[in-house]
């Protein structure tokens, strides 16, 4: 392996695959494709158009080295091509270029494309090759890893989806630097998630050397990535379908995923923000049933605020309880109609409870946005 990369791998046996993490990986691409795929002569590269414009000529040029044809469809940027429309779009654009089974579809970007074009590459032909070169901070530590892909319903966030692996993953920690803050901050909470899930050292690092990473320093950014990747990499090969722990790396996102519907899927709260907020909720619901000590949830209040992560809903908006309620009763957690939350009885302790009263949940709600 080159200087510099970093590997990790998905105990799944036969459907176990690498994550190489490092800079300048995008150079290699063709290369490491062909390692994989060795079959591989033509691939289906789908990205949005912000990341075409950034890296579509690396990731092509060193498709055509390895002798690769390729062809390559663009959706717009932004959660909303997490669509039917976009799928269908996206599957007649496959069949049409004559995608066979040993067809690698390559999803080059964000947690967008990577849920969009695994959904796609899960369903097409029943089921094609799928390689994730996740270029946003979110993608390198969360999406791409695990194979859960899905597009959004009217009714809910990730209703239509499939577990489909990938069977490579490259993360070209390079692509960070031309990322907005924004989307670095978003991704940054989900990177907070595994410390908050199970790691309080790691919780601990990250209010230490949090503000520097995101200010750019690459061998914290590397380092936070690896050590992401290795905790999901850890649960994903546990219980790949979620039958129960997995349902850990949900920390927030109930909360999370009610907010977002509540803002239909648009650019006001992007998903690493919702799940900054639902994280905080989750530590206040946690708190209110007695699990949880109040200076712990004001710890992880503190530092999401310090590096600027929102920790409550929009103020000038009208949110109604009702309604972020009726949001989380869709949740794909919901056994026998009732709600599975993820609290934690403190930092790096989190734990699946199936019984929380929803008049507590409102209360977590009505601190918030009452
Ligand atoms: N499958 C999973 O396990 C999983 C896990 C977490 C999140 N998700 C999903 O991921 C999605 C969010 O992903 P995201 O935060 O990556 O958002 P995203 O894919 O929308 O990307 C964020 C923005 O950054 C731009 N961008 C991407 N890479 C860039 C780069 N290197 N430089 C400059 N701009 C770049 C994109 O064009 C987009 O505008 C949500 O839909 C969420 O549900 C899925
Ligand atoms: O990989 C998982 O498992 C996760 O829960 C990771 C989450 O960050 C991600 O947002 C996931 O898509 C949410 O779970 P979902 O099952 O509601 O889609
Ligand atoms: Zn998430």
């Amino acid at each position: 392996m080159t200087a510099g990369t970093t590997r990790v791998d998905v105990a799944l046996g036969a459907r176990g695959y690498p994550i190489l993490i490092g800079p300048g990986l995008r150079a290699r691409v063709g290369t490491l494709i062909r390692e994989a795929l060795p079959k591989a002569r033509r691939a289906f590269v789908v990205t949005d158009t912000r990341v075409a414009a950034l890296y579509q000529n690396d990731l092509t040029t060193g498709l055509e080295r390895a002798d690769v044809a390729w062809t390559l469809h663009a959706v717009p940027a932004g959660e909303a091509s997490k669509s039917f429309a976009h799928l269908e779009a996206l599957l007649e654009a496959m069949l049409g270029f004559g995608i066979e089974r040993g067809t690698p579809v390559i999803a080059l970007g964000g947690g967008v494309v990577g849920d969009l074009a695994g959904f796609a590459a899960a369903v097409a032909l029943r089921g094609v090759p799928l390689v994730q070169i996740p270029t946003t901070l979110l993608s390198q530590v969360d999406s791409s890893v695990g194979g859960k892909t899905a597009i959004n319903s009217r009714h809910g966030k990730n209703l239509i989806g499939a577990f489909h692996q990938p069977q490579l993953v490259l993360a070209d920690t390079e692509t960070l630097n031309t990322l907005p803050r924004r989307e670095l901050l978003a991704g940054y909470a989900e990177t907070a998630k595994y410390g908050l899930i199970g790691d309080a050292p790691f919780w601990d690092w990250l209010e230490a050397h949090g503000a520097a990473l995101l200010d750019g320093d690459p061998a914290l950014r590397a380092e936070a990535i690896a050590i992401s990747c290795r905790a999901k990499a850890a649960v994903v090969a546990a219980d790949e379908r979620e039958a129960g722990q997995r349902a850990l790396l949900n920390l927030g996102h109930t909360f999370g995923h009610a907010l977002e519907a509540e803002t239909g899927y648009g650019p006001d709260l992007l998903h690493g923000e919702g799940v900054s907020i639902g994280m905080v909720m989750a530590f206040d619901l946690s708190h209110r049933l007695g699990l949880c000590a109040g200076p712990d949830v004001e710890r992880v209040r503190r530092h999401f605020e310090a590096v600027g992560l929102p920790v409550r809903p929009d103020p000038s908006r009208a949110w109604n309880i009702d309604r972020l309620l009726a949001h989380m009763a869709k949740d794909k957690k919901v056994e026998d109609g009732r709600v599975t939350f993820v609290v934690a009885d403190g930092i790096g302790h989190a734990h699946v409870k199936r019984d929380v009263p929803m008049e507590t949940v409102r209360n977590t709600l009505a601190a918030v946005v009452g």
